[in-house]
């Protein structure tokens, strides 16, 4: 068992190290663990956000432990050169084209989400994303109009075969939860959506025994604060789900509680918080590891079939947040190692 630790940036070093210690606590046979540069730190060391040498470590891993990347002083690089190319190239050359979020309320947090504390309660979603595609991946640039004006564009499609492999991704996480498929889009406006809704309504005849609906992303931003217990999968495109996922962390009480998994087709994956490098608070010993642990966990159940140990590490999350062991971002006073040190002693 293989897994590639990139760090990345900011924060994303700090929490990573807490993950790895609670790996490491499990003692797993035959676990390797093998480090790569991302990001900005990697920009500076080798000239790319994502080195050849990296790439070939993710390659001969089962799965990759991703912290983050994001470095403000690298904004005025060209965009390939920029730390973000190392999660984009990442999920693009590694066709990690599903990614899961999932989203509850942990017990005893149901006063500290920006929801009331009842409409907190009844959160337990998991956001399935597309990676691969979307405005993300095609052509783009800043052009000069006749007139003179700077024009600046981005490409946004979707072809048949990518939306119809998440779809199946989705209704597949539907039949292991509550059954109930909300497909989001903008069929309204975007002929990328219309697309989109066309193909999951050909899809959903596979799966009679889940119930399909259909909201546009507007109103899907809406209800997941007005009433976010009527979700349970969320299926979306790849800028819809980058941005409710954001919005869905604020509603469980922070984002440094939400981990993902970014699945190719069979078991490989990468795993990382849904947050960034947090450059406010980065080398401070502020930031909560929680998401990159629970990331940790998504990646014994989902790419090393470790169930059990997934539960652990999740179960004694539950338990540091339940004994009331908080970071800065839930109102507490935890630092970083210490909320490691927790659920360590809790596994
Ligand atoms: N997958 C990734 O690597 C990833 C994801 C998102 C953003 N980014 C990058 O990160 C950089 C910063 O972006 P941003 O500020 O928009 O988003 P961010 O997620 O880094 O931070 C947003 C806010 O949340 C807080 N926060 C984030 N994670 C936290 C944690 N674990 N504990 C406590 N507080 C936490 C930050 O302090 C900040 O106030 C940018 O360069 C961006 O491109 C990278
Ligand atoms: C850093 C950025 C490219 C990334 C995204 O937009 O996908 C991030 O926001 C995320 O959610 O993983
Ligand atoms: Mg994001």
């Amino acid at each position: 068992m293989r897994i590639a630790v990139f760090a990345g940036d900011g924060i994303g070093p700090e929490v990573t190290e807490q993950a790895v210690r609670v790996l490491q606590a499990l003692e797993l046979p035959g676990l390797e663990l093998v480090e790569g540069d991302v990001g900005g730190v990697a920009y500076r060391k080798h000239g790319h956000p994502l080195p050849a040498e990296t790439l070939e470590i993710a390659r001969s891993a089962d799965a990759i432990l991703f912290g983050a990347v994001g470095d403000f002083s690298c904004d005025h690089l060209e965009r390939h050169l920029r730390p973000e190319q190392a999660i984009l190239g990442l999920r693009k050359e590694l066709g990690l084209f599903a990614n899961l979020r999932p989203a509850r309320v942990f017990p005893g947090l149901e006063d500290l989400t920006t929801l009331r504390e009842e409409v907190a309660a009844t959160i337990d979603l998991l956001i399935v994303r597309e990676l691969n595609g979307d405005v993300y991946f095609g052509e783009k640039g800043i052009r000069t109009l006749e007139d003179g004006r700077r024009q600046g564009w981005d490409m946004m499609s979707y072809a048949e075969d990518e939306v119809r492999r998440i779809a199946h991704a989705a209704f597949q996480a539907a039949m292991t939860r509550s059954k109930k498929l909300c497909s989001v889009d903008k069929a309204n406006v975007l002929e990328t959506s219309q697309l989109w809704r066309d193909v999951v309504i050909e899809v959903a005849k596979e799966y009679p025994e889940v119930e399909l609906s259909h909201m546009y992303v507007d109103n899907a931003a809406m209800q997941l604060v007005k009433n976010p217990g009527q979700f349970d999968v969320i299926v979306t495109g790849n800028l819809f789900g980058d941005i409710l996922s954001d919005q869905a962390s604020m509603c469980v009480g922070s984002i440094g509680l939400l981990a993902s998994a970014s699945l190719a087709e069979g078991s490989y994956g990468l795993y990382e918080p849904i947050h960034g490098s947090a450059p406010d608070i980065a080398g401070k010993g502020l930031a909560n590891p929680m998401a990159t642990i629970l990331s940790a966990a998504m990646l014994l159940r989902h790419s090393l079939g470790l169930e059990a140990e997934a539960v652990r590490i999740e179960a004694a999350v539950a338990k540091t947040l339940a004994d009331g062991i908080k970071g800065g971002d839930l109102g507490g006073s935890a630092g970083t190692r210490e909320i490691g040190d927790a659920v360590l002693a809790r596994l």
